[in-house]
């Protein structure tokens, strides 16, 4: 069985022109580091920004952590030249923000096609139009580099009017929903970040909620948060070792040929095989990456 194992249980975005910020990133214990190009970053600052992004990716030195760079919109005065410079820098992925629909994923895609091959395309989920071509967008896979969608919970409340209440009960239909077509098509999906810097309680409900949802991973904006989305988002020991005693149960020569078995007093299926070979993978790499840290 082949599937995506690469933790991003926490990505931590920076303004790209907070060189001190950037600095400290790579020292940092989150698994994709985004220079933001785009909200993080006052319209005067924006070529100095690009620059720096530039400079940082080419730089190197964030060891195992994921980079990546968010660029501005293609309809704003900054999009085609962040684009093109962030296909030369060649980070792990560039992120694009407010796509409405597959056309749009389709248009950035061809900014980047001087970009390296390991270099894919990331979408941010945040437009009211988008909500409504969820479907189309993730299966703007096929053909493109496209791998990875983020949720931007602040501009589709922008949008929307909508309240950030603490249940995100706004948001519910838009987070499952994407979950759905993300799976369906196989990409990663990062939920949107909180912010409130100092309620960490508040953060772990959240991060919790974003496992219950099936999300890969956060957003996050502050290195306050690193501890608990990645402690939230890593397997905890329990489901470790209930999954390796389901592998080790399908596994054992009595039980060949049974769909259905008891294993600690509770039923597993085939499916949750499946599901427990996924959790010790990403189990494996969670600690594969601590170890290289
Ligand atoms: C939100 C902040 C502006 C707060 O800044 P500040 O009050 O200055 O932070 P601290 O004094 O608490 O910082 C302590 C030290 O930590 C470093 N730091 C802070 N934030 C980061 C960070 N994000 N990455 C790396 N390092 C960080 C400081 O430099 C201090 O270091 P030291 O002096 O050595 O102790 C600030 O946190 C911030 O800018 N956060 C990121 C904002 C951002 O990128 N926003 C864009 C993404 S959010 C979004 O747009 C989502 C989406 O699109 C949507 O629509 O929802
Ligand atoms: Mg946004």
């Amino acid at each position: 069985m082949t599937f995506e194992s690469r933790p991003r249980r926490s990505a931590l975005y920076m303004p790209a022109s907070n060189a001190k910020a950037v600095e400290k990133a790579r020292t940092l214990d989150a698994d994709v580091i985004i220079l933001d190009l785009e909200d993080a970053v006052a319209p005067e600052t924006k070529p100095a920004a690009r620059e720096a992004a530039v400079a940082a990716v080419k730089a190197g030195g964030f060891g195992a952590r994921e980079v990546v760079i968010r660029v501005n919109g293609i309809d704003t005065p900054w999009g085609a030249e962040d684009l093109r410079a962030a296909a030369e820098a060649g980070p792990d992925a560039v992120l694009v923000p407010k796509v409405d629909d597959a056309a749009d994923v389709r248009l950035y895609d061809q900014h980047l096609n001087a970009a390296p091959p390991h270099t894919r395309l990331w979408t941010m989920i945040e437009t009211a139009k988008a909500a409504f071509h969820l479907w189309e967008i993730a299966g703007a896979v096929h053909g493109t580099r496209l791998s990875a969608w983020v949720m931007g919970v602040n501009d589709f409340a922008k949008e929307m009017r909508a309240r950030q209440t603490p249940d995100r009960a706004p948001f519910l239909p838009l987070l499952t929903l994407s979950v759905a077509a993300a799976r369906a098509h196989g990409l990663t999906i990062l939920d949107g970040v909180h912010n409130d810097i100092e309620d960490l309680a508040a953060l772990e409900a959240v991060c919790v909620q974003g496992v219950d949802f099936g999300f890969d991973g956060k957003t996050l904006i502050h290195p306050k948060h690193l501890e608990i989305c990645n402690r939230v988002f890593s397997p905890s020991p329990e489901d470790i070792s209930w999954s390796q005693a389901v592998i080790a149960a399908f596994n054992a020569p009595e039980n060949s040929g049974k769909g259905a078995l008891r294993v600690d007093g509770k039923m597993a299926e085939r499916l949750h095989l499946a599901q427990a070979e996924r959790l010790v993978a990403v189990a494996k790499s969670i600690a594969t990456r601590s170890a290289s840290a």
